[in-house]
């Protein structure tokens, strides 16, 4: 019978809860009679318990991970086998399999998924196709109102609060938070100019995450921290620890749980198995109580109409408010008999989790890009010259306008090529939502498509000698040679990354005040020395190996 329906959960969970309850009242029954007897049956009981769970647990993963998998040859993919490096870095296991055996591949480890770098497919997937892929891969459990963040939900969830969010991100809105970015930009110069003048390393990303969190905290949300160059405070430190790394052991649980999201979901959200949320609890309680407490301030500003403040938590409650009453009619479907009326708008726990997304996604990416930037330019010292020398020409005051900030086209093209060699997000997923037939691929319905954006990019087909770091690929005569799928440090079509220009300009910003005041160098002291590179590796975003430690020296230039 158990081994028949293994496959239906609720026969599964029914069974756990049978075992439990018929435990439960036996040893009641017992207890009245004789305690000391009750004790011991509880032991072996509770023993028993566990051994069958645990045999079961064990049986399932076995015929769920290892046997019994549908194969990808019948859909016309080649099928291969993750290698154990998986476990250790999901990324590099993607790039030896590619290189291995071909640009498009099937793995069925956990579930269906094919693993692409062909651009053709891609821009079908991501872009031309994109209503049949337009879901991620759904893993986000956790009891935070993260989940609802625009990174993890899917289909008319995701359209809506797209719909909602995007006004925020417009040009106009920009221009009005870069006085925001720019003061904590003149402390990120002032800290990082410290050193030079004490001789001291500079300890990169420490820097560039106070940097990045400190923008976020007065740009996103209208708080007054005040970190960099000192230790992090609360608002910092929760950022930091906010989302969780997993070790290998808990890559391993993981692998096994997504294979049964059911299970995860179980643990996390009706045990409130803490080990297994991917949001750090504490981090959660952090955010939550003191967003809580930010976006009601505003709710009443904004209603009573008193001077807005402008930043992106006020523009989203704004929307929030404003779509109320904005209701959009759906037409009735083969599905769904009845027209809808859905309102575009959030609910305070959606604009939470919104929140929450922002400082997620916008802190450890910019940080990132900021800390391989400085590195690069250290290590090819021409290139900042000239980085140098036209922030000297096109800036004309202490503070860049937008306009002049839009004008740093060769800042710009340094900044594409540090994100075209270490995108902070080498791997991003699709869902397929129905089966689609491409030549002689078929890719089922429910399959997952894994996409190397680190592996396009680097792709010799798409950038000549890839591993140069070449600013001029993106310049006016070359960057028209560059297909859009070919450069997709943002990922590609509708489910693209919603920050993007403010992550330019906040790097921009962030650039223009450091580099005016010192010069970053490579030397026998710096992690790394200027003989080797710097070693990455994928932990849900690239790392690297050993924090990078840079030297600076002051240029005692006399501001414009
Ligand atoms: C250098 C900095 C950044 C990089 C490299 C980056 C990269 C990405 C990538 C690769 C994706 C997935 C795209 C896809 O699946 O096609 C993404 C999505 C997203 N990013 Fe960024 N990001 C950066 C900064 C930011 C910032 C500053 C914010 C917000 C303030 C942000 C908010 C988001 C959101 C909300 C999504 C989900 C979009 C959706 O699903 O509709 N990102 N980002």
């Amino acid at each position: 019978m158990l081994l028949v329906q293994y496959q239906n959960r609720t026969f599964f969970c029914i069974i756990i809860f049978e075992v439990y309850w018929w435990r439960k009242g036996s040893l009641r029954q017992t207890a009245e009679v004789n305690p000391a007897l009750s004790m011991e049956l509880s032991t072996n009981v509770t023993f028993l318990l566990f051994a069958v769970l645990f045999l079961l647990v064990i049986f399932l993963v076995y015929t769920q991970l290892v046997s019994g998998q549908e194969n990808w040859t019948k859909y016309g993919v080649k099928q291969v086998t993750m290698s154990k490096q998986a476990l250790i870095d999901f990324s590099k296991a993607v790039k030896e399999i590619i290189t291995n055996h071909g640009d498009t591949v099937g793995v069925t480890r956990g579930g269906m998924f094919l693993i692409t770098r062909d651009t053709e497919l891609l821009k079908n997937i991501m872009g031309k196709d994109f209503n049949s892929f337009a879901d991620r891969i759904e893993f986000m459990t956790t009891v935070s109102p993260m989940e609802h963040g625009l990174f993890f939900i899917n289909g008319q969830d995701w359209k809506r609060i797209r719909q909602v969010m995007s006004p925020s991100f417009s040009t106009g809105k920009l221009k009005s938070v870069v006085w925001n970015i720019e003061d904590t930009a003149k402390k990120l110069a002032s800290v990082i100019e410290e050193c030079a003048r004490k001789g001291q390393l500079v300890p990169i990303k420490h820097f560039t995450s106070q940097y990045t969190s400190e923008v976020i905290a007065r740009s996103a949300f209208g708080l007054k921290t005040d970190c960099l160059g000192k230790e992090d405070d609360e608002f910092t430190h929760f950022t930091k620890v906010m989302f969780k790394v997993r070790s290998k052991a808990m890559n391993v649980v993981m692998l096994i749980m997504f294979r049964f999201k059911w299970l995860h979901r179980l643990l996390v959200k009706t045990f409130k198995i803490g080990i297994l949320d991917q949001v750090s609890l504490e981090a959660d309680h952090y955010f939550n109580k003191l967003l809580m407490q930010v976006v009601q301030e505003r709710q009443k500003c904004e209603l009573h109409g008193k001077d807005k403040p402008t930043d992106f938590l006020q523009y989203l409650v704004s929307a929030k408010v404003a779509g109320e009453t904005q209701v959009e009619e759906r037409p009735a479907t083969p599905v769904v008999f009845k027209r809808l009326k859905l309102q575009r708008t959030l609910s305070e726990r959606e604009l939470i989790g919104q929140s929450m997304l922002i400082i997620f996604a916008g802190f450890e990416t910019t940080a990132t890009t900021l800390q391989f930037c400085l590195y690069l330019l250290a290590k090819h010292q021409d290139i900042q010259e000239k980085v140098y020398h036209e922030i000297q020409r096109v800036v004309t005051s202490d503070s860049p306008t937008y306009e002049e900030l839009m004008e740093l086209k060769y800042l710009e093209q340094v900044l594409s090529e540090t994100l075209r060699l270490y995108p902070p997000i080498p791997l991003v997923n699709r869902m397929a939502r129905e089966t689609k037939h491409y030549g002689n691929i078929v890719i089922p319905k429910g399959a997952g498509i894994l996409i190397p954006l680190d592996l396009v990019m680097k792709d010799p087909r798409n950038f000549e000698d890839p591993e140069r770091f070449d600013p001029d690929r993106f310049s006016d005569e070359n960057v028209h040679q560059i297909d859009p799928i070919q450069f997709t440090p943002f990922g590609y079509g509708p489910r693209k990354c919603i920050g993007m220009r403010l992550a330019y300009l906040e790097l921009k910003v962030g650039l223009v005040h450091v580099l005016r005041r010192v010069k970053f160098e490579l030397n026998a002291r710096t992690e790394p020395t200027p003989d080797r590179d710097v070693s990455t590796s994928f932990q849900g975003i690239l790392v690297v190996d050993k924090p990078i430690q840079l030297s600076v020296v002051c240029r005692h230039v006399q501001m414009k």
